[in-house]
Parts: structure tokens; C-alpha cells; sequence
């Protein structure tokens, strides 16, 4: 997508460590409008698709997926949590995810009442890296009986691995960027041709 490729290397940042700093219009600060062109193309990329809900998961996935959803037919979202709660009642399913920012595991938990046998549901998230993130909100479709019917990624990072784990294992992938490669020294970005 163009227009999310020419906003990264307008306002990304590179950092050391494979980090990709994008606080200015997706994942602290939020252009908002972006977001709503991404649903839109989202929207051309899963269509005929049978989407019931989206699942993302927090923090940086909510946003994204909430503007994203008045592309299919405002459609429920539902966000994993990162951490109990007492607001967290009933039964769960729950699976663990080591966070790529925070660099340790996290819990990752979703209420049973939001994920019911049969839904068709997509996933958003904000980053594609390792693949961590995607393999917990899987497990935990897994264990409810819910069928993926996709995966909408704004950026992914395709020098790390997560993207052609998730391509092998079948999973209709949708990146609305894909990184090739960046450099820290230079800032340089280069984007995988569609
Ligand atoms: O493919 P992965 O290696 O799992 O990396 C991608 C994940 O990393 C970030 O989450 P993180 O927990 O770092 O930050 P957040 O709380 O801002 O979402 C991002 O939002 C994705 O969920
Ligand atoms: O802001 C971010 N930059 C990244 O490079 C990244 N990778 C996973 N999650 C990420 N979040």
C-alpha cells in the first residue's frame, strides 16, 4: 500500500535492533485517517470473505482494528489482554506471548463469552515481526474453534521470520507493508514489490 509505504519512510525511524519506530502515526500517536484507508484496503484484500469478528491484541492492534471493522460491516472487535484483571471474569482461554517491545512473555487472554465454535474470524495487528503475537492469538482461536478466515498486518518486517512461518502454515496473509530491509546507520528503507 503506497500510502503507508511513503508515511514509513516519511516519519519511520530506524532503530538499532531490527525496531522500526512508527510512534508518530500508528502505534502511540495515530493518524486516523491512515488507519481508515488501511481498513479500506483490508476490505478489497479479504473480500468475499465470510469475517464475523476481528481479533487483535493489545496495545497497539486495538485502534487499528476498531477503524478497520466499519470495513466489514461493523463487525465485533475483540482485543487479547496482556494481563488479569478483576474485571476479567468466567472462563478464558489463555496462552502466553513473549512481547517484541517489552521483551519478556506476556499472558495473553481472551474471554470464552468473546469467541464462539464456528465465528470466521480476522486477525489485525499493528507489526509482523517474529511472529509471536500471531501464534498466541492462533492458539487461542485454535483451543475456541474458531476458523481464521485471515491475517491484516499494517507493517510487516520480512527480514524477520514471522511472515514466512505463518505462509507456510496456510494462513492468507495481508501486509499492507512488507520491509525488505532497513538500516540504522542510514535510515534507509527498502519495501518488498507487491
Ligand atoms: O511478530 P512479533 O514478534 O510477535 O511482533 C509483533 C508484535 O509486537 C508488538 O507488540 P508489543 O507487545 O511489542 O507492543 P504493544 O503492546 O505496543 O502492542 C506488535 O504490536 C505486535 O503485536
Ligand atoms: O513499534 C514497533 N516497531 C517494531 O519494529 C516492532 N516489531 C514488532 N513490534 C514492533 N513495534
Amino acid at each position: 500500500m503506497k500510502e503507508l509505504e511513503e508515511r514509513i519512510r516519511r516519519d519511520g525511524i530506524v532503530k538499532p535492533g531490527n525496531v522500526l519506530k512508527v510512534d508518530a502515526f500508528l502505534n502511540h500517536q495515530c493518524d486516523v485517517k491512515l488507519f481508515d484507508h488501511m481498513g479500506q484496503e483490508w476490505a478489497r484484500l479479504f473480500a468475499g470473505k465470510q469475517i464475523d469478528k476481528i481479533l487483535t491484541i493489545e496495545a497497539s492492534g486495538i485502534g487499528i482494528a476498531c477503524v478497520a471493522a466499519r470495513h466489514f460491516g461493523d463487525v465485533p472487535v475483540v482485543f487479547a489482554k496482556k494481563a488479569q484483571s478483576i474485571n476479567l471474569d468466567g472462563d478464558q482461554y489463555v496462552t502466553k506471548v513473549y512481547s517484541f517491545t517489552k521483551q519478556r512473555e506476556f499472558p495473553v487472554i481472551v474471554s470464552k463469552r468473546f469467541l464462539n465454535p464456528g465465528e470466521h474470524v480476522l486477525l489485525i495487528d499493528d507489526f509482523l515481526a517474529n511472529g509471536k503475537a500471531m501464534e498466541g492469538l492462533i492458539e487461542l482461536c485454535r483451543e475456541a474453534g474458531v476458523v481464521v478466515e485471515g491475517i491484516g498486518i499494517a507493517i510487516e518486517k520480512g527480514f524477520q521470520d514471522g511472515g514466512a512461518k505463518l505462509r507456510e502454515a496456510g494462513y492468507d496473509l495481508q501486509s499492507l507493508a512488507i520491509v525488505e530491509s532497513m538500516d540504522p546507520d542510514t535510515g534507509e528503507i527498502a519495501f518488498r514489490e507487491a
